[in-house]
């Protein structure tokens, strides 16, 4: 990695520290975002600036630093510097970021830089509410009975990249440990196959698990769905739904419901039931189209949550308002649910709803409330006078297709 610093620290701000209370000029790290990053992110930013101003009248302020990592990265630092060292040490420093999308190439080519942000900063947790706007086509007649929480696993399983290709050596070494060591002699075409390796463990799961539950009590929710495919893979996603039951049981005192395995725990907060259930990945595909009344707060492993995220996203109008954040106990770096969408790029025309109500939810986290009512406000407002980028206004009658940008503006004078 390269020792050249090509981060500038704003004059004025100051850094967030865990613990403390969040300083009014906070200092917010953000990666561009390669793709449509380049449309996205400075939209986010107005928005965000526009927002926090109105709130606050200039009392608070956030000062952006620009950090890199991705295709922009590889340009300024060297051919092959996707994450420097700096970057990594800024998100760590600064604690509360945002990124735009990053783009993995499929097949050969570099390992996913998004996964190893989570990985190396452990965000444990991928959040992802998925709730209806109003106004926005859907391809369901209910959109609004969709309202959901996904926590997603963001460390281990299958997503952990850990694999050997076909007809390598290493991937020779796999199979001849698991057939002779072993004794598996289910490898189907082992002369030829890859293989790939998926770790799930109690540790990992019940850490998302706990934070699942809290976020039910804390949010007063209904139920917290365990989602794994538990019944074909008994050891990593049944010990994920098995470990997790346990945690309910253990750690918030959950009884079952007549002899299990449902459960329940009484919110100490308010006095309610939240009920603990599970679904298998497949049925739960179907139900939350069918019936997602019945669904609330999801517990899940990485590839599942991955799969979910966007087809709930798709209920309530697509991954062009779809937001997230990566969470560990101390650092916090929200994102979007949607990639790079190539074929967009610099054409000013993809909706930023994902990434600015990224930046909302990172509003909130810092406890400025206004401010992301606001951001909300704005949001509403402008589906509300059907001024909306290409993917609604596609769908939507009477619309006016706007611009990237102009979908901005049009949040900002309706806040
Ligand atoms: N966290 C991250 O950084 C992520 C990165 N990626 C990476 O992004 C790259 C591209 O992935 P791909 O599979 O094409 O998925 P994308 O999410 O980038 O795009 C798929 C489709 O979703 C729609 N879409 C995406 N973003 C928006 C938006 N802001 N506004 C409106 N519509 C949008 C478009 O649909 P339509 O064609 O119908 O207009 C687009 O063609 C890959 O390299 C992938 O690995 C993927 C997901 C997350
Ligand atoms: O890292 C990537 O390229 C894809 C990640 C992704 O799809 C997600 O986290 O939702
Ligand atoms: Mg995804």
């Amino acid at each position: 990695m390269s020792a050249q610093s090509l981060i500038k620290v704003p004059q004025a701000g100051q850094k967030i520290v865990p613990g403390q209370t969040i300083p009014d000029q906070p200092i917010i790290p953000f990666i561009e975002g390669d793709g449509i990053g380049v449309d996205i992110t400075p939209v986010m930013k107005d928005v965000i600036d526009a927002a926090v101003e109105k709130a606050y009248g200039g009392q608070k302020k956030i000062h952006w630093m620009e950090i890199y990592a991705g295709e922009k990265a590889t340009r300024l630092y060297g051919s092959d510097m996707w994450l420097p060292e700096e970057t990594l040490a800024a998100l760590k420093e600064y604690v509360v970021s945002i990124k735009g999308p990053m783009t993995t190439p499929v097949g050969g080519g570099i390992r996913s830089l998004n996964v190893a942000l989570r990985q190396d900063l452990d965000l444990y947790v991928c959040l992802r509410p998925v709730r209806y706007f109003d106004g926005v086509p859907s391809p369901l007649k209910h959109p609004e009975l969709t309202n959901m929480v996904i926590f997603r696993e963001n460390t281990e399983d299958i997503y952990a990249g850990i694999e050997w290709m076909s007809g390598t050596e290493s991937a020779q070494k796999v199979i001849d440990f698991l057939q002779n060591e072993m004794g598996v002699k289910k490898i189907r075409f082992p002369a030829s196959s890859s293989i790939g390796i998926k770790p799930v463990s109690k540790e990992g799961t019940e850490r998302l698990v706990r934070k699942a539950i809290q976020y039910a009590i804390d949010n007063n929710r209904k139920s917290v769905t365990i989602v794994h495919k538990g019944n074909i893979m008994k050891f990593t996603e049944g010990g994920f739904r098995d470990w997790a039951y346990a945690l309910a049981k253990d750690e918030f005192g959950a009884e079952l419901i007549d002899n299990g395995p449902w459960s329940k725990i009484k919110n100490p907060k308010t006095g309610e039931d939240i009920i603990i259930k599970d679904a298998i990945a497949d049925a739960f595909l179907q139900q939350i189209l069918l019936r997602p009344a019945e669904y609330d707060v999801i517990a899940t492993l990485n590839l599942n949550g991955d799969y979910i995220s966007d087809a709930l996203a798709a209920q309530v109008g697509g991954i062009g308002i779809a937001p997230g954040a990566n969470l560990s106990d101390s650092i916090a770096m929200f994102e979007a649910t949607h990639g790079t969408a190539p074929k967009y790029a610099g054409q000013d025309k993809v909706n930023p709803g994902s990434l600015i109500l990224s930046a909302e939810m990172m509003l909130r986290h810092m406890g400025w409330v206004d401010a992301a009512d606001l951001v909300i406000k704005g949001m509403e407002a402008a589906i509300n006078d059907k001024q909306v980028t290409y993917d609604f206004a596609r769908l939507m009658d009477g619309a006016t297709e706007v611009s990237c940008s102009a979908f901005g503006k049009a949040m900002i004078e309706r806040m």
